[in-house]
């Protein structure tokens, strides 16, 4: 397996004895960094988590766990981004299973068939696992440079503000894609609910709401996290593009075609003849990846622990809040939406919903 890594090591002409010493030194630093990033995580503001003891916040942002705040750091500290990659950012819970595949397949097609395709036989996030997760286990980011090279995809949660300097010196392309607020504090809900330690009582919707209304959500605050995004489409819109959940899902043919030409790939008159852009959306609809063997059996390394690969579908519909949220919530988190938002350009309308 090639990993970021491994990759820049490849580029340099080590003797074996070399190789070894250079491991071991970058054990050795890797154990000191672990120290210290306890250290600064042990000083960092906390709040009672939605289904764990405590969540924490690093610049300006939470996180379920201290294992999650050191993956945001070692990536800050270790991650390369190169000219020719995209990376893939999303809020969790915006649609991110749905977007790996997709953006995947957009890159690789061509190299692979769609009976056979990867996508068929690995679940969306061990093709692309979140950056910070896989510089926390510090293991083999998944061999995708044998299918895209020269062009990798990468995934992250984390806010724009948050990026390594890496990405942001670099001219690689990010996809960043967000979803309805309301929606995103269901499917949040359901999930952590899903995943929770056993030894600690989950808050309840109402509390639950409560703390997502003062910001402190799974790499919350949501209109933070947004806005970051947002305001870098407007000011890099050749580097950012900033896409909606409901956007996709209301007109799939056209989205994708979007996303495709911002990859710097668009679709070919004769490839839309031969109906790939349609070969594309049937292979990741949220039908067929649910009922795919590797996506709803077996488990996924979510920072120290292992949960259901199954847990990441549920319903894949646009304005299931209806079904969950009171009148009074409802009002009020749009009341607080709206005005984070204000001035930005950015809303979130529910009209858009079917
Ligand atoms: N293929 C496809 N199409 C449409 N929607 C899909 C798809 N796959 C997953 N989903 C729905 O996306 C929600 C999970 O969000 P994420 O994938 O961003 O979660 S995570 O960040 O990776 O944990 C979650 O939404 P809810 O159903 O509303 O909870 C999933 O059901």
């Amino acid at each position: 397996m090639a990993t970021i890594f491994s990759a820049e090591k490849s580029l340099t002409s080590q003797t074996s004895d070399e190789a070894v010493e250079h491991e071991q030194e970058q054990e050795a630093d890797e154990g000191r960094s672990s120290e210290s990033y306890t250290e600064i995580i042990s000083t960092l503001p906390r709040e009672k988590g939605w289904t764990t003891e405590y969540m924490y916040q690093y610049q300006g942002f939470w996180y379920l766990s201290t294992t999650g705040v050191e993956g945001v750091m070692r990536v800050q500290k270790h991650f390369k981004a190169r000219n020719e990659d995209i990376l893939l950012a999303t809020l969790p819970k915006s649609g991110t299973t749905w977007f790996k595949p997709l953006i995947f397949a957009i890159m690789n097609r061509g190299r692979c068939d769609f009976a056979t395709h990867p996508v068929l036989t690995t679940s969306p996030h061990d093709l692309v696992p979140p950056l910070e997760n896989y510089f926390h286990q510090n293991i083999a980011y998944p061999n995708l440079d044998s299918l895209s090279s020269p062009q990798l995809l990468f995934h992250t949660h984390i806010s724009f503000t948050s990026l390594p300097q890496s990405v942001i010196n670099s001219q690689g392309r990010i996809v960043y894609v967000c979803r309805n607020p309301k929606d995103v504090f269901v499917s949040t809900f359901y999930f952590l609910n899903r995943m929770a330690d056993k030894n600690v009582e989950p808050l309840s919707v109402e509390e639950a709401f409560e703390q997502f209304c003062k910001g402190v959500s799974f790499y919350g605050p949501f209109w933070d996290h947004v806005l970051g995004y947002w305001k870098a489409s407007l000011e890099w819109p050749e580097r950012v593009l900033f896409m909606k959940y409901e956007d996709m899902k209301k007109d799939s043919p056209f989205h994708l075609k979007r996303l495709a030409e911002f990859m710097g790939c668009p679709f070919s008159s004769e490839e839309e003849r031969q109906g790939v852009v349609h070969e594309i959306l049937k292979l990741c609809s949220f039908e067929n990846l649910s009922n795919l063997k590797v996506n709803n059996t077996g488990t996924f390394q979510l920072g120290t622990r292992k949960i259901g690969k199954h847990i990441f579908f549920r319903q894949g519909e646009v304005g299931d809040w209806r079904n969950h949220l009171t009148n009074d919530m409802v009002d009020r988190l749009n009341k607080i939406v709206e005005q984070k938002l204000s001035g930005s350009g950015l809303t979130f309308h529910d009209s858009v919903e079917r």
